[in-house]
C-alpha cells in the first residue's frame, strides 16, 4: 500500500469538499499529526482508515418552516450530520446561528469523532443545526422555530442511534422546547437530548462541564510543570455558557480574570472579575440578552472595546472559549509576545492553524479543543447513562466523575503526544482519539 502524503490526502479532500474551509481545516490539522502515525502502522494504512473517518456516515438536510410573530411564513435549513457511529451512538451539539453551514457542521461532526472518544466514553460523533438567527427573536418565535425544527429531526434520532445536545445558540431553554416535541411526537419518555433541565432527565453539572472541564484540563497541564493557576492572570473569550463556567471555576481556583467577549468587543475589568461580577454577567448574557456593554454603567472601572478581541490584554494564560478562528497567528504572536503561557480551547478550534504552529514553535502549553473541552460531551454521556438507569446523580458525584474524566483525556494526550520537555498535545489528541475509532472500523471489516 502506498503510504499517505499530507498534500495529495489534502488536495483529494477539498476538491471531494469544494467551499467547505472550516471543514479543510480541521481535517488538516488532524492528518498532519496522524499521517505519520498512520505510516508507521500499516493495518490503519491498508484498511484506508483516514479516508473513512474522513468522510460522514451521513448527511441529513430538511427544510424547517415556522411562523413569526408577525404572522410570516420564514423557510431556514437544517442539518444532522452523522459523522461516525464507530464506538457508540451518534452524539454531538446542534447550533443555531446565522453563520451554519454544512461545512461548519462537517468541521464540527469530524472533531467530535476524536472528542467523544477521549472521553472515553461509547459515543460516536455527530454534529447539527440550522442558519436560524435566534438574536432578535422573541420566545415565541424561539419555541416555534424549535417544535418545527425537531418535528423534522425526530425521524432521525433516538437514545439508542442519535443523541444531540446545545452548542452555540442552543441552551437549556432550546433543548426544553425541542424535548417536548420529541416526547409529543414520538410518544415515548428517553434521552433522546442532553443538555435537558434537571426536572425531566437532565444531569446536574451538565451546564457547567464544559467551563470546568476546560479549567480542569489546565489545571493537569499546569501541573505537568509543577504550577497551578494563584494569581495566574487569564483572558477568557466569549460570556455564553463555556465562558461563563470556565471563569467561575477559575475564579475558584485562585486566578484573576481580567476579561469576557461577545460579538461586540470584550470587556475588560483590571481589577478582576469576581463572582459577584460574574452574576451579573449572567443577568445580562442569560436573562436580559443584552450587550456586555451595559456592564461598564455599573463597573465604571472596566472598559467594552467594540470590535476587538482580547488577545491583546497582557496575560498569563488564555481560555478562547466563543467561536472557531477567533484568535489568528498576530493574536498568538502578541499573547507570546506579553507572556502568555498557556492557551486551553473551550470553544472547538478557536485558534486558527497558523496560530497553533506559533504555539508549537513557542512551546507553550496548548490544549486544543477536542480534548480541552471534552468535559461537556462527556457529561452528556452521563446523562445519558442516568436516563438509562432512570436516576440522577448528585452535583458533588458527577463533578467527581468529570475530574476523572479530565485526568484521563490529560494522560491520553500525553501517551501519545510527550516529546522532550514539551507535550504537543494536538498530537497526543489526535492519535490518542483516533486508535480507538480506527480499532473498531478494523473489527467492523469493510463497512
Ligand atoms: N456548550 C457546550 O457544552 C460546548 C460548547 N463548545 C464550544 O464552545 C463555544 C461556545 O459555545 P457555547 O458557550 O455553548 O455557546 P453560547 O451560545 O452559550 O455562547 C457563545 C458565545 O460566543 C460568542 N460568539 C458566538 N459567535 C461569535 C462570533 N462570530 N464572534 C465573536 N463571538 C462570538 C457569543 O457572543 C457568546 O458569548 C463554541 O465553539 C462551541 O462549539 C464545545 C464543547 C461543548
Ligand atoms: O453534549 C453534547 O452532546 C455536545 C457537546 C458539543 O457539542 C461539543 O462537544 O462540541
Amino acid at each position: 500500500m502506498q503510504k499517505l502524503e499530507l498534500k495529495s490526502f489534502m488536495q483529494g479532500l477539498i476538491r471531494r469538499n469544494p467551499g467547505q474551509p472550516e471543514f479543510h481545516q480541521a481535517v488538516e490539522e488532524v492528518a498532519e499529526k496522524l499521517i505519520p502515525f498512520i505510516n508507521e502502522n500499516p493495518k490503519y494504512l491498508d484498511a484506508s482508515i483516514l479516508e473513512r473517518m474522513t468522510e460522514p456516515d451521513r448527511v441529513i438536510s430538511f427544510r424547517v418552516t415556522w411562523m413569526d410573530d408577525e404572522g410570516n411564513i420564514r423557510v431556514n435549513r437544517g442539518h444532522r450530520v452523522q459523522f461516525n457511529g464507530a464506538i457508540g451512538p451518534y452524539k454531538g451539539g446542534l447550533r443555531f446561528d446565522k453563520s451554519v453551514s454544512l461545512g461548519t457542521l462537517k468541521f464540527l461532526g469530524f472533531e467530535q469523532v476524536l472528542k467523544n472518544s477521549l472521553t472515553t466514553l461509547p459515543m460516536g460523533g455527530a454534529k447539527g443545526g440550522s442558519d436560524f438567527n435566534p438574536k432578535g427573536k422573541s420566545e415565541a418565535e424561539i419555541m416555534r422555530f424549535c417544535h418545527a425544527f425537531m418535528t423534522e429531526l425526530y425521524r432521525y434520532i433516538g437514545k439508542d442511534t442519535d443523541v444531540p445536545a446545545g452548542d452555540i445558540g442552543v441552551g437549556g431553554r432550546e433543548v426544553s422546547f425541542m424535548f417536548g416535541q420529541y416526547r409529543r411526537i414520538a410518544n415515548e419518555y428517553t434521552g433522546v437530548l442532553t443538555g435537558k433541565n434537571l426536572a425531566f432527565g437532565g444531569s446536574n453539572a451538565r451546564t457547567e462541564a464544559t467551563g470546568y472541564g476546560s479549567v480542569y484540563f489546565a489545571k493537569e497541564m499546569l501541573a505537568v510543570r509543577n504550577d497551578d493557576f494563584n494569581g495566574k492572570k487569564t483572558v477568557v473569550s466569549g460570556s455564553g455558557n463555556v465562558a461563563q463556567y470556565t471563569v467561575e471555576k477559575l475564579i475558584q481556583l485562585g486566578a484573576t480574570v481580567l476579561t469576557v467577549s461577545d460579538r461586540g468587543g470584550f470587556l475588560h475589568d483590571p481589577d478582576g472579575i469576581d463572582a459577584e461580577k460574574l452574576t451579573h454577567i449572567q443577568q445580562l448574557k442569560n436573562v436580559d440578552r443584552v450587550s456586555l456593554g451595559e456592564y461598564v454603567k455599573k463597573d465604571p472601572g472596566a472598559t467594552y472595546t467594540e470590535g476587538q478581541r482580547p488577545w491583546g490584554i497582557k496575560t498569563d494564560l488564555a481560555f478562547p472559549s466563543a467561536t472557531q478562528n477567533e484568535l489568528d497567528e498576530k493574536d498568538a504572536e502578541t499573547l507570546i509576545t506579553n507572556g502568555c503561557i498557556l492557551v486551553c480551547e473551550g470553544a472547538n478550534m478557536p485558534s486558527t492553524n497558523k496560530a497553533v504552529k506559533v504555539f508549537e514553535k513557542n512551546k507553550i502549553m496548548y490544549g486544543p479543543g477536542k480534548a480541552a473541552n471534552a468535559g461537556g460531551v462527556a457529561i452528556s454521556g452521563l446523562e445519558m447513562t442516568q436516563n438509562s438507569m432512570r436516576l440522577q446523580w448528585s452535583f458533588e458525584e458527577v463533578d467527581e466523575k468529570l475530574q476523572g474524566i479530565m485526568k484521563k483525556i490529560h494522560a491520553k494526550c500525553m501517551k501519545y503526544g510527550q516529546e522532550d520537555g514539551w507535550v504537543d498535545y494536538v498530537k497526543g489528541a489526535n492519535i490518542g482519539g483516533f486508535v480507538k475509532v480506527a480499532d473498531a472500523l478494523l473489527a467492523y471489516g469493510v463497512i
